[in-house]
């Protein structure tokens, strides 16, 4: 799904006016159904509800939501603040027709005379003060009412997006001056700013609503952000020839593990097994024999000369991808060892954990490693590589600048894991639950990843299928055990189902 930005909306909204053709008013009326559809099937008709509305169109979703819900038998008090005294052509008319039917308790705000009225726990509030259309961050009245709004116990419904939030940027926004809302519906594609972890608290849980924006329009307007989600992943999983041989899949070598850490090279090495890897090798510390070969009997063992961490990697054949980092420790002759290899990578590899740190103790690493290669970074290793961020949208455009620059794909692992891709694409995933931030879980992604390339998918297509896939495995671990109980081992056992779920997606 394309995130378009919301300075893009009016050209989305209008084309689809021109082109199906529906008149704006109707668009706004299919558009306050859905939402009044969705509250009605989480809040009941005794709930008291109190809707604020805004000038422009956001306030006449707003009112035309507080009509259909009094058509439907809730309660409801609505407060229009229209201090420049001025509305958008459809708020004006949508408060004409709430004016029209009965019931109504419709208070307009023009001067400072505003009375607000009681917020409790039992309290919804329907926040439609402002959508796309917010000019800068909000001051003065607007301001002082969405401070009241959240300072209230009141549970609050943003229509499209908290009133006060920006859909993009909002590292120069009042925190104070910004809803917080329980649910935001948001209208035909998520916003960026939903994305971002500092933005969580005002956007809550959040819902895409369809309004039925033109497809022709989608299709045409280009986009740098991208959601993931099943119906783009499943038809990318590829079928496998009934004659195939486990030479198709190839061969991976698992870079991993020394002394104390044998767990990331056992689990990186069984995830690149179950993710389809034809054969899978495993390079490490002479301590890990044992561990290996009797934890993951599937898998070749080479050993290093040194008991305890990796100090030289004689490559004998040829292996198809290489997933480097999981529990390797940062010794300087571990970091010379794949400084050996640089040479003989041939195709994109993984890099993940130590490797990213290594790798920002070495900076020329990463302009050595094969073009498309991925890089696995969480938060604060990503910032060992990059430098200090403020927040998620600045580690974005530094990534985005970065895989430009030197041709990788680079996945930042968080609550949306982003894919950033070279050719300055960003896709932000779906799947997964806080039950995954759990000891072992990137080296399972790894070993996901590097059974991935080993297949021959792209290394763009195992970006995000691995990612994808990887929650899916964690979130599927999670409903049938609990968020809390999952560990990697847990991830890698429910690939099995993930995989069985985008297979069968399209049947
Ligand atoms: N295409 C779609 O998907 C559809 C979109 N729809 C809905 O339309 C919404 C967008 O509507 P919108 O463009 O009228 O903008 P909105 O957010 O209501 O605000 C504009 C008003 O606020 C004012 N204003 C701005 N900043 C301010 C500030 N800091 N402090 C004070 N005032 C400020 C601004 O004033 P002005 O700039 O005119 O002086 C104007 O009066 C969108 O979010 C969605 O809910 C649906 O109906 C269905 C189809
Ligand atoms: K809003």
């Amino acid at each position: 799904m394309k995130i378009f930005f919301t300075n893009e909306t009016k050209k989305l909204d209008e084309y689809t006016i021109e082109h199906e053709p529906v008149s704006s008013i109707d668009l706004m009326e299919r558009a306050a159904s859905s939402v009044t559809f969705e509250i009605m099937s989480r809040w009941q008709r005794n709930t008291r509800i109190v809707v604020f509305a805004g000038p422009g169109n956001n306030g006449g979703d707003a009112l035309a939501v507080a009509r259909m819900l009094i058509e439907e038998g809730y309660k409801l008090e609505t407060y229009l603040f229209n201090p420049f005294q001025k509305l958008s052509p459809d708020c004006s008319k949508n408060k004409d027709r709430l004016k029209d039917i009965e019931g109504i308790h419709l208070t307009e705000v023009i001067k400072g005379d505003f009375l607000p009225p009681r917020l409790d726990t039992q309290t919804l509030v329907i926040d439609g003060l402002f959508g796309s259309g917010l000019r800068t961050s909000l001051t003065g009245g607007f301001a002082s009412v969405v401070q009241y709004i959240n300072s209230s116990k009141a549970q609050v419904v943003s229509i499209d997006l908290p009133s006060g939030l920006f859909g993009e940027d909002n590292s120069e926004n009042y925190s104070r001056n910004i809803i917080r809302a329980t649910l935001t519906l948001t209208f035909q594609y998520p916003k960026l700013a939903f994305m971002l972890p500092e933005n969580a608290e005002y956007v809550g849980e959040w819902k895409v609503i369809d309004i039925d924006i033109h497809p022709e329009i989608i299709e045409a307007t280009p986009a740098n952000f991208y959601y993931l989600e099943t119906d783009e992943i499943a038809p990318l999983i590829k079928k496998r020839p009934k004659f195939a041989h486990k030479n198709n899949f190839g061969h991976t070598l698992i870079i991993a593990g020394s002394q104390g850490m044998m767990g990331a090279a056992v689990l990186a090495t069984k995830a690149a097994l179950h993710i389809g890897a034809g054969l899978v090798s495993v390079h490490s510390a002479q301590c890990g024999y044992a561990v290996l070969q009797s934890a993951v009997p599937e898998a070749m063992f080479l050993s290093d000369t040194s008991q305890t961490h990796i100090t030289e990697i004689n490559i004998q054949k040829h292996y198809t991808t290489f997933g480097i980092g999981p529990g390797i420790g940062r010794n300087e002759e571990t970091a010379k060892a794949i400084e050996a290899l640089f040479g003989q990578m041939r195709h994109p590899v993984v890099l993940d954990a130590d490797a990213i740190n290594m790798a920002a103790t070495h900076p020329n690493w990463l302009s050595q490693l094969p073009a498309n290669s991925i890089l696995t970074p969480h938060i604060r290793e990503f910032d060992r590589l990059f430098g200090q961020h403020d927040n998620m949208l600045e580690r974005l455009k530094k990534a985005t600048e970065m895989a430009k620059r030197y041709r990788l794909i680079i996945i930042l692992k968080g609550a949306n894991t982003a894919i950033v891709t070279p050719k300055e694409k960003v896709y932000f995933n779906s799947t997964g639950n806080p039950g995954m931030a759990t000891a072992g879980s990137g080296d399972v992604l790894t070993g996901i990843l590097s059974g991935l390339l080993s297949q021959g998918y792209l290394p763009h297509e195992a970006a995000v299928i691995g990612v994808f896939i990887h929650g899916l495995a964690g979130d599927i671990a999670a409903e049938e055990q609990s968020q809390e109980y999952i560990t990697a081992g847990d991830i890698i056992n429910h690939l099995g189902k993930a995989y069985k779920h985008l297979k069968n997606y399209f049947e």
